[in-house]
């Protein structure tokens, strides 16, 4: 059977399991699914520095399912934090939930929007919709203005800012579908389709989806060029251990 990692990169194990849910709802029938978090790192990822540290534990546990043994990884935070370095520590594919969900959004609609947590984050989404080149299929990222945090501690009141977003998004960008923009609303996507009747594309489960085909399709991270194992070296301090 196929076992995927999925690699909540904040350290809030209550998202932890919300994204574990997730993916087994979205994964085949036995798929082994394995939901981690670092243990050090921010609770949540809400900046350009939360992410930086958190690359580390995502690296960290690509290193731990390395050793496990694993098919596919899925990065569930919506920057996609330390892609490229974590496809390099594996041979495996490595997919981010932001990527897998312009790569799903795209697939059913010309032109998706997506809702994210803080409007500071909407920047960071823009500028992975660049790199992964998907800038002109989304209208707009909208944010519901909530920290992170309060989609475990103010469930009802961020839903209801999400939905009321989400309802903008739908009657003002020309879309057909709304792309959630953080793993924290892993479990929202049903609700939230249902009550403003357009799709709703949810990271965790695109991703899963994604990683499930490519496992299918036998196709892995390629070693040919910049995503191939990191050169050898030592390293100092309290990155010693990754010396080779
Ligand atoms: N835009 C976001 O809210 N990104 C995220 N921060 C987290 O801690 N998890 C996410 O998906």
């Amino acid at each position: 059977t196929m076992r995927i990692r999925i690699i909540n990169a904040n350290t809030s194990a209550a998202m932890t399991d919300k994204m574990g849910v997730a993916a087994l709802n979205a994964a085949r029938p036995g798929t082994e699914i394995i939901a981690v978090n670092p243990a050090s790192g921010p609770i949540t990822i809400e900046s350009h520095f939360d992410e930086t540290i958190a690359a580390v534990g995502v690296c960290e546990e690509i290193r731990a399912g390395e050793a496990a043994g694993t098919d596919a990884y899925v990065i569930a935070c919506f920057g996609d934090p330390g892609l490229y370095a974590a496809r390099e520590l594996t041979n495996a594919p490595v997919i981010g939930i932001a990527e897998a969900a312009f790569h799903v959004a795209s697939l059913i609609a010309t032109r998706f929007s997506v809702v994210t947590t803080l409007s500071r984050t909407s920047i960071m989404a823009e500028r992975l919709l660049h790199e992964y080149g998907m800038g002109n299929r989304c209208r707009k990222v909208r944010a519901a203005e909530i920290p992170v945090l309060a989609l475990e501690h103010e469930a009802d009141a961020s839903y209801r800012l999400i939905e009321a977003e989400c309802i903008r998004a739908r009657d003002e960008d020309q879309i057909g579908a709304i792309v959630l923009g953080c793993g924290g609303m892993a479990d929202l996507a049903t609700r939230l389709s249902a009550s403003i009747g357009l799709p709703v594309v949810e990271g965790v489960a695109a991703a899963v989806a994604l990683a499930e085909s490519l496992v299918t399709l036998k196709l892995q991270t390629s070693k040919f060029g910049d995503l191939a194992a990191p050169p050898a070296k030592p390293f100092t301090g309290e990155f010693a251990r990754y010396s080779r």
